[in-house]
């Protein structure tokens, strides 16, 4: 089921220095690979190291030991080629939806004409149905909106890989069905490596190709990587009529209880 590895996490360690000197493992010994067209989401308990992985993965963080390839070259620092979005925002406030857009071609798609740069932006502008709010300032903008914005400015740089932390975590029950809906309508149209740090269960199993679930910390690593066995473009109802559905979401709900400790 596995494609080729396009990002591969090898034997990755990372722990801090605590004020007393010694030392706090957060994670230990995390392999992992994500293929050109895989999207993987990331489950576990809070605190047991899923943003610090993702963050490394962005090259925001450095590991303390082992090795983050992708395309077969280390992740050093961030790099156009690795997007990320947040489940705050990070919109600037004094420019409008489409200059926020803008901003991020202009940083990274040095060699595009000005042509070619409005139109990636009305493209994605589209893409994400904001054509309408183009000229609105962030304050004028729901939180689906706000983060629509920050998917189309993470998408338009052409990344080959997208580094999600709860993209849908600050959105109401019904925003973020709509939200999760488009972002896989996107996906499924045009297939990138994805790494998207989830708490729901059924957001990943929506959404993801696999699911990894973390052990808790300190110390955490991969406890299990689950297959979804549903194919793409994907249908909600149909899929929750699935037993299959049900076996997933209940081996993956088994899991993280079973991995529950006092600290959560
Ligand atoms: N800069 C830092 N210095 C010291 N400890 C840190 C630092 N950054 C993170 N940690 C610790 O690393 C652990 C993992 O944090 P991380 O944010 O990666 O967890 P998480 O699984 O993403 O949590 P959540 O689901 O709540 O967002 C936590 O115990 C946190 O306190």
């Amino acid at each position: 089921m596995n494609s080729p590895a396009f990002l591969e996490v090898i034997n990755l360690r990372k722990s801090y220095r605590k004020q007393d000197n010694n030392e706090f493992v957060v994670l230990d010994k995390v392999n992992l690979t994500i293929g050109e067209n895989e999207y993987i989401s990331v489950i576990g308990h809070s605190g047991c190291g899923k943003s610090t992985l993702l963050k490394i993965v962005a090259g925001l963080e450095k590991a303390t030991a082992g090795r983050v390839l992708l395309d077969g070259k280390e992740i050093r620092k961030p790099g156009a080629e690795r997007m990320m979005v947040f489940q705050q925002y990070s919109l600037l406030p004094w420019l409008t939806v489409r200059e926020n857009i803008r901003l991020a071609i202009d940083e990274v798609l040095k060699n595009a004409t000005r042509a070619e740069k409005v139109s990636i932006v009305n493209e994605h502008l589209a893409m994400v149905n904001l054509t309408a709010a183009a000229d609105k300032y962030p304050d004028e903008l729901s939180g689906g909106m706000k983060q629509r914005v920050g998917i189309a400015r993470a998408l338009a740089i052409r990344p080959k890989m997208l580094l999600m932390d709860e993209p849908f975590g600050a959105l109401d029950a019904l925003t973020r069905g709509k939200l999760q809906r488009q972002v896989l309508d996107i996906w499924e149209n045009h297939k990138q490596a994805v790494m998207m740090i989830t708490h729901d269960v059924d957001e990943a199993i929506y959404m993801s190709d696999r699911i990894v679930l973390m052990t808790n910390g300190p110390s955490a690593n991969i406890g299990e990587i689950l297959d979804v066995p549903f194919s793409h473009p994907r249908n909600l109802s149909e899929m929750r009529n699935s037993k299959e559905y049900y076996e997933l979401r209940n081996y993956a709900l088994n899991f993280l209880e079973q991995n529950f400790t006092a600290d959560d």
